[in-house]
């Protein structure tokens, strides 16, 4: 499991080691370990030109000590000195071993540079860049030569990974003691290219992370698998509840994700129209048409799915309601979501329900606009917990699962070609597979959004190595695959 932490944490972290080692000694692993990711990436250091942004804090601090241990191996070292004040043992350091500082104009020295370190804010940073960071940040990422970020790219808030005006683009993140939330999350995972950690031996102080990143290990190991004793009741049967006389699709993907996920048994009820396609598509599925919004001869289910392509009327609201009256897991998506936005009574329940909204979905959810969310997802999906008394997994290009007193997951895979019409459908039938194999919401909704961006990402991976568009029932055939493999 990987971890990451706000800022707080590590300065609180970092504080308790600091007490009990020498002056300074935490800012020379920070840089010895900085400029020795800085040299790997260098075709040679010698004669090569590095030019250091530098802050007015320690980050700048790092990148000038950084700067001083290249220029003894013979790089030349420029440093551009941005704050109103400059760490002074970095710099003198920087000048002892043959770097020199410039003056303006300071793009062109970050233009001509092989590397760019960027040294302007790390955990101390607040807000929108100032000037002159601003037009270094620019600069910097406009720069041909490679860039990295010192702890965190500049501009990118190490906690919530919010992003307000600009900030450094970088290839590579050398970040110190512990990965810090804003290099997980978008936006500003975006900007951090390769995570580089580096060890200062803050381990020991770290409290409880505050955000983890399941790994595929981790969700081998949640993964339900069929044992000896197995039949298809036990293994868990899903009930789905999707679709209708305009919108088949979403039905057929959702039972699609389902079955390629590995449910003992699928019972899928609808529409006419939707239950037609199923079958066609699904022979494996049992299917009921819905005659009304009675749940109740569709047969026993352990976990219910409901919502894709379900519209928003009256008989819509009615199934959503009864589904919730159950006492089984509820996964609620799409359409569902939207009609809960208009009644969130219904959420009152004793068994879990997990929701998954899109950032949009969400915005109806919570009444908050949807680039707000967007811009701070970890505070948001932490406040529909508190808020809707439910497991909620937000999906976009980061997806993140929360549930009330446990520390927000963030999902490691998947891939832009995911943003295509139905994938989500797909998703729902996998949450509610592993719902109804017996995972916790929280475990099924983060185990899920992994198998489906693993799934999502060899459906778009060609035989060259490149990745190109997929359908979503790509997605769902994927997924025998990805299970095996893990
Ligand atoms: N502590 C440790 O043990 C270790 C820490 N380490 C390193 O220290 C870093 C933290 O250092 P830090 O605390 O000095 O803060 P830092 O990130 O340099 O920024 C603060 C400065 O930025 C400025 N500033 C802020 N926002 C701004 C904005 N929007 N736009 C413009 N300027 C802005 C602000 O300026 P001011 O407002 O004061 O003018 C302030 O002076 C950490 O990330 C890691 O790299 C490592 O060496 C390992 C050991
Ligand atoms: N830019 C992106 N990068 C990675 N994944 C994305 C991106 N945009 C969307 N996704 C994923 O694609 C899926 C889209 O789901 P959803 O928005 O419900 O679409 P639909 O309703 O068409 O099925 C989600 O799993 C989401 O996390
Ligand atoms: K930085």
């Amino acid at each position: 499991m990987r971890t990451a932490y706000t800022s707080d944490q590590i300065r609180t972290a970092e504080r308790a080691l600091m007490a009990l080692l020498p002056d300074g000694t935490l800012m020379r692993r920070a840089a010895t370990g900085l400029s020795v990711v800085c040299a790997g990436l260098l075709p040679g250091v010698y004669g090569s030109r590095v030019a250091l942004l530098v802050g007015s804090g320690d980050n700048g601090g790092d990148a000038l000590y950084a700067g001083a241990l290249l220029a003894r191996r013979g790089a030349r070292v420029e440093a551009v000195l941005a704050g109103s004040r400059t760490h002074q043992a970095g710099l003198e350091a920087l000048r002892e071993a043959g770097g020199r500082t410039v003056e303006a104009p300071w793009p062109d020295v970050v233009r001509r540079a092989d590397l760019v370190v960027d040294g302007l804010v790390g955990i101390g940073g607040a807000g929108e860049l100032r000037e002159p960071y601003r037009r270094l940040a620019v600069a910097a990422s406009e720069a041909s030569g490679l860039v990295v970020a010192v702890d965190v790219p500049s501009g990118v808030d190490a906690s919530t990974g919010r992003v307000e005006g600009p900030a450094v683009r970088a290839q590579v993140t050398v970040t110190f003691g512990a990965c810090k939330n804003g290099l997980l999350v978008d936006p500003g995972r975006s900007y951090c290219g390769r995570v580089e950690l580096v060890d200062i031996g803050l381990g020991p102080y770290l409290p409880d992370p505050d955000v983890v990143s399941l790994t595929d290990e981790d969700v081998a190991d949640l993964l339900p698998r069929p044992g000896a004793e197995s039949d298809k009741y036990r293994r868990g049967v899903i009930g789905i509840i999707a679709g209708s006389e305009r919108f088949t699709g979403a039905a057929v993907l959702s039972v699609g994700g389902a079955v390629r996920a590995g449910a003992g048994l699928v019972r899928f009820a609808g529409a006419k129209a939707a239950v037609g396609q199923v079958r066609a598509h699904w022979p494996e599925a049992i299917t009921t048409v819905l005659d009304g919004p009675s749940v109740a001869d569709v047969g026993r289910v352990q976990a219910w799915v409901i919502g894709p392509g379900l519209g928003t009327g009256e008989e819509a609201r009615e199934l959503v309601r009864a589904v919730l009256a159950t006492d089984v897991p509820v996964l609620v998506d799409a359409d569902g979501l939207t009609v809960l936005a208009g009644d969130r009574s219904m959420l009152r329940r004793s068994a879990p329900t997990v929701l998954t909204p899109h950032a949009g979905e969400l915005s109806r959810l919570l009444d908050v606009p949807r680039d707000r969310i967007e811009a701070a997802r970890i505070a948001h999906v932490r406040r529909a917990v508190t808020e809707l008394g439910a497991i909620v997994l937000l999906k976009g290009s980061t997806t993140v699962v929360a549930q009330e007193d446990r520390p927000v997951r963030v999902n490691a895979t998947g891939t832009s070609w995911l943003a295509t019409g139905g994938t989500g459908d797909v998703l729902s039938g996998i949450g509610g597979t592993l719902l109804s194999a017996g995972l916790s919401g929280y475990d099924a909704a983060s185990c899920a959004a992994h198998l489906h961006g693993l799934a999502a990402r060899l459906a778009s991976t060609g035989n060259s190595g490149g990745q190109g568009p997929i359908a979503a029932m790509d997605v769902a055939r994927a997924l025998p695959q990805v299970i095996q493999s893990l």
